[in-house]
């Protein structure tokens, strides 16, 4: 299968654990069913036989060897056909310097579907043009900007404390990242060059920068706040203990069920292990997921259920619908919904249903917007499982607090300014509350995405994203455009322009 590596990620590139385990390969191929973009196969601690014994049995289990990537052995990588190694700087520079005719097509102008499609078709026809995706290491700006034009992405590390490795601080500031990065347009797939910052003299076509190190679920939205364009984890993946902010849900119906079987003693890290658990593992990545897709909710229209209006918000590439329909009956809520999520299947863009999970769940949803009137978001992860994105409703830093004990992935904190869009509005926060707020959340530790709602107009998007929010929602700023489409794409430039990152 040829699948082909879209920037921003929609989904965390996941990397080994650097031993060998009983159940790994098992594991691997769940991760590329839960839709893992490329796992990179990272085994410093391994011998080279269990490395290759992994690989075989890999494309023994018919893995999609295009979406792995080796680290270090681009020979082992050959043989068995995977789509991509990564090398440090000077093995990188060897290598380019023995391949010249096979240098980097990415660097040379082609997309990255297309690196991807020429080593499918080559690996297939069993000739000497293995040209597989290249990734490298990057530990500063300098070494990234460096590295960035002579490969696909640098993983820049770390951006926060290693879950795996004690003691391996945070040494990237991700406040600094999103100065870096946030003028680069990257949710309408502009072509990179025309957006790099002058801060970031990175001149690779489709050159990309994937954060690493220490993230959690707890922390991804901070990675994709700062507009890097995938997130890798390898702690978080793995282990088996609860990584969450909230207590440990009930195993029955949780978020995220550890198999107590394979519970290393108390005391031991968690990712001393001696065997994958394969439930623990895909309970955490699609926890890792939810919240890296509801940080990428930067902008949200809140549909009445026009779907022409959803297809122009689509067109001109916004990628996360909320389907509104007060007053409706179920079934007109579901046969709209499904027409719209159709919409948004087409475009790769999400749909979330307001008020109700049993609708959501009829409709096929992603995920469901809950009030504070609503059904509680726990209830809500039990009737539409560990995939579904849950976001809710808050007013005050009080109902955030309570959010974050939850399984909610995302807060819609609002109003902004009196909209006629919603009855028994809230009271108005204006800049100053969403500051005050969003200064708790930071002083908490408290890193759910925030979509700020009410009223918003363009001209407020600077003042709004300057006080700390991921994204915006907006119904009647879209709704009410002349040319939804290209509204659409000014609103979703103005807040990638104007990102920032509150920091305690
Ligand atoms: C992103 C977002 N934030 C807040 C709301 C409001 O939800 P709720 O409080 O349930 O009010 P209604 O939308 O149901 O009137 C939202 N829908 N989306
Ligand atoms: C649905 C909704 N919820 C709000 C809240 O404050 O919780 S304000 C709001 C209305 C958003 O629409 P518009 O962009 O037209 O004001
Ligand atoms: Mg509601």
């Amino acid at each position: 299968m040829d699948t082909p590596l879209h920037f921003p990620l929609g989904k965390p590139v996941a990397i080994t654990l650097p031993r060998c385990y009983d159940g790994e390969a098992e594991a691997l191929c769940a991760l590329l069913d839960a839709g893992a973009p490329v796992i990179h196969i990272r085994k410093p601690d391994a011998p080279a036989a269990q490395v290759e014994a992994l690989l075989r049995q890999l494309r023994d289990a018919g893995a999609d060897m295009t979406r792995l990537t080796l680290h270090h052995d681009a020979a082992l990588a050959r043989r068995y056909g995977l789509g991509g190694i990564h090398l440090r700087e000077g093995a990188l520079r060897e290598w380019l310097r023995q391949h010249p005719d096979k240098r980097h097509a990415t660097a040379q102008g082609a997309s990255a579907p297309d690196v991807q499609k020429t080593q499918t078709q080559q690996t297939q026809q069993g000739n000497d043009t293995y040209t597989p995706r290249l990734s490298a290491p990057a530990h500063s700006w300098e070494e990234a900007a460096r590295l960035a034009p002579l490969c696909d992405y640098v993983t820049l590390s770390p951006l926060f404390d290693s879950v795996s490795k004690p003691g391996y601080l945070a040494g990237i500031d991700p406040a600094d990242a999103c100065r870096r990065l946030r003028r680069r347009t990257d949710e309408t797939a502009k072509p990179i060059p025309a957006a790099i910052p002058a801060e970031l003299p990175v001149s690779g076509s489709g050159s990309r920068i994937i954060a690493l190190g220490g993230i959690t679920p707890d922390n991804i939205s901070v990675a994709r706040a700062a507009a890097f364009d995938g997130a890798a984890v390898i702690g978080a993946v793995w282990t088996t203990e609860w990584l969450g902010t909230g207590p440990q849900p009930d195993p029955k119906n949780s978020d995220r069920t550890p198999s107590p079987g394979n519970r290393p003693p108390a005391g031991t890290p968690s990712h001393d292990i001696s065997r994958i658990d394969l439930t623990a593992t895909l309970s955490n990545y699609q926890r890792l997921t939810r919240r890296w897709q509801a940080a990428g909710g930067t902008l949200q229209f809140i549909s009445d259920g026009d779907p022409a209006a959803a297809e122009a918000f689509l067109q001109g590439g916004g990628r996360w619908v909320q389907l509104r329909m007060k007053d409706t009956p179920a079934e007109g809520i579901i046969a709209r919904g499904r027409e719209i999520l159709a919409l948004c299947r087409r475009y790769d863009a999400l749909l979330i249903v307001n008020d109700d999970p049993r609708l959501a769940k009829a409709i096929g949803a992603d995920g469901v917007h809950l009030g504070q009137n609503d059904t509680p978001p726990d209830e809500a992860r039990i009737i539409l499982g560990r995939q579904a994105i849950i976001g809710c409703t808050a007013n005050t830093f009080a109902h955030i607090a309570r959010i974050a004990q939850s399984s909610a992935d995302y807060i819609g904190l609002g109003p902004f300014r009196y909209t006629t869009t919603k009855k028994n509005l809230s009271p108005i926060l204006g800049e100053e509350g969403y500051r005050r707020i969003l200064r708790q959340m930071a002083r908490a530790g408290i890193r759910l995405p925030v979509a700020a709602i009410g009223g918003i107009t363009e001209e407020d998007v600077p003042q709004v994203m300057a006080c700390g929010v991921n994204g915006i929602a907006l119904s009647g700023a879209i709704s009410r455009a002349g040319e939804i489409a290209a509204a659409t794409a000014r609103f979703t430039e103005l807040v990638a322009a104007h990102r920032t990152i509150v920091t305690p």
